[in-house]
Formats: C-alpha cells, structure tokens, sequence
C-alpha cells in the first residue's frame, strides 16, 4: 500500500539539501520523556540480549536478517510504537519497520565504515538517545578517482552531526553508494564538512563531548519467512 502523498510531502522539509539523495534530518523528533522511556527500556532488557563488539554492544529485534528470510520474532511494545511511527511518516513506502537494532556506544567507539547491505534495501532510520554522535561517509574502495591512495582519509565525503532524540532517515544514493562509520574518539570537532550543521543547531568550530549513544536503527526487512518449524511434528 502506498502512502499518502502528503505524508512523503511533510518530510520533504527536513531533507539535507547539500548531501547527496537522500537524508532526512528530523531534529527532536523525540521528547525528553520518550528518550528516557526508550533508554530505560534498553537497559531493562535481560543482559543475555546485549551482544558485546569490539567497540560496541548491540541488541538485535524482530528477528536475524538472512538472505532466505529473517523468521520474525514479534517486536516488544515499547519499540513496535516507534517502528509505526516512523513508518507512518512514509520511510518505508507503506510498509511497516520489523527489525530494531540497538547499538551502545560509549564515548571513544564507533563503527567501522561499512554498508548495510541488501537484506534491509531501501532506507534505514536512525534514533540517537543520550548523546550526538558525527556519522562519517565514505566512497567505496574502488570508487576514489584517480591514482590517489584508496587510505579511509581520501575516501572520506563528509559527515552527518546526529543529536540525541533526532531521526535520520538514509535512502538512495546515501544508503547504496556510500559507506558510513563511526570513528573512535570522545570529542567533535565540527567543520563545513559536517553537513547539517545548521538543521542541528550547530556551528563550525563547536567542539562537542561525546557521552554514552544508544541508536536504534529501525529497518525494513523486505524478506520474511513466516513458517515456523513445527520441532516434533509427526
Ligand atoms: O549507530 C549508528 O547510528 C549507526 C549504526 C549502524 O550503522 C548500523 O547498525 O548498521
Ligand atoms: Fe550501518
């Protein structure tokens, strides 16, 4: 089902017009109130959930994404809400988000430069509890012109300034052409090369301090097998 026109109409606003197609930058789309809700819930979960990274510890809903369907787990209330409410905004084309992933952060990690890959094609969204981070963009290896070492410096486009409660919503070339990272360190240093600045609230020459993110990314997983084994059937 599409969605109504309108919808897709009232996120046109919040688009960052210097970076390629398409971010959607929503600034506050969170209260206080929810943000805390949602933090409280993070940590509430039962400590089996978390899967710790090197440099980072995650929390997986909705199901594992794989290339021959992810089997769906139902999605806990506290964040099924936002899945439809973000999805009423129209990211997904009419479909609802199924999968959450929770990723912790505390100052001085990151991510290393990656693509999301096909299993959640076309849009991945972004909330940020608790603390900015600067999501960093990236050329592929291979994509850099010329004869220029293919280092993570030359590769590097630009950067995105991510505020605690604000939604990122990536589509299009943003989410298929380049790769995005989270670079290691405590502190932020902003420049021209972070482009929302002025929707963010921010100004070259801020130094921000990072404390502890907590993101969900809210994805649609197109591919989903719904048959359950049935273990012991006769
Ligand atoms: O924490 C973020 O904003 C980025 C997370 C991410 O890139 C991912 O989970 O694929
Ligand atoms: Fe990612």
């Amino acid at each position: 089902m599409e969605p109504p026109a309108c919808v897709v109409e009232e996120l046109k606003q919040f688009v960052i017009s210097d970076a390629p197609p398409t971010a959607y930058y929503i600034p506050d789309f969170l209260s206080e109130q929810e943000e805390s809700h949602l933090q409280q819930q993070v940590y509430k979960s039962p400590k089996p959930k978390w899967t710790q990274l090197s440099g980072r510890r995650l929390q997986n809903w909705g199901g594992l994404p794989h290339p021959k369907g992810m089997l769906a787990e139902t999605i806990p209330e506290w964040l099924q809400t936002y899945c439809q409410k973000i999805s009423s905004l129209g990211a997904f084309g009419g479909k609802v988000a199924n999968h959450v992933l929770v990723n912790e952060y505390k100052p001085g990690e990151g991510i290393m430069p990656h693509e999301d890959g096909p299993l959640y094609h076309p849009t991945v969204t972004t909330l940020s509890l608790g603390s900015h981070t600067l999501l960093d963009f990236y050329t592929p290896v291979g994509g850099v012109q010329g004869d220029a070492p293919q280092t993570e410096e030359n590769r590097f486009r630009f950067s995105l300034l991510v505020e605690p409660r604000s939604l990122l919503i990536l589509q299009d070339e943003m989410y298929q052409k380049l790769l995005h990272g989270i670079r290691p360190c405590e502190q932020d240093a902003l420049s021209q090369k972070v482009l929302n600045l002025s929707a963010a609230g921010a100004r070259a020459g801020d130094v921000l301090t990072r404390g502890t993110r907590v993101s969900l990314t809210v994805r649609h997983v197109p591919k989903v097998t719904k048959a359950k084994l049935l273990l012991g059937r006769r």
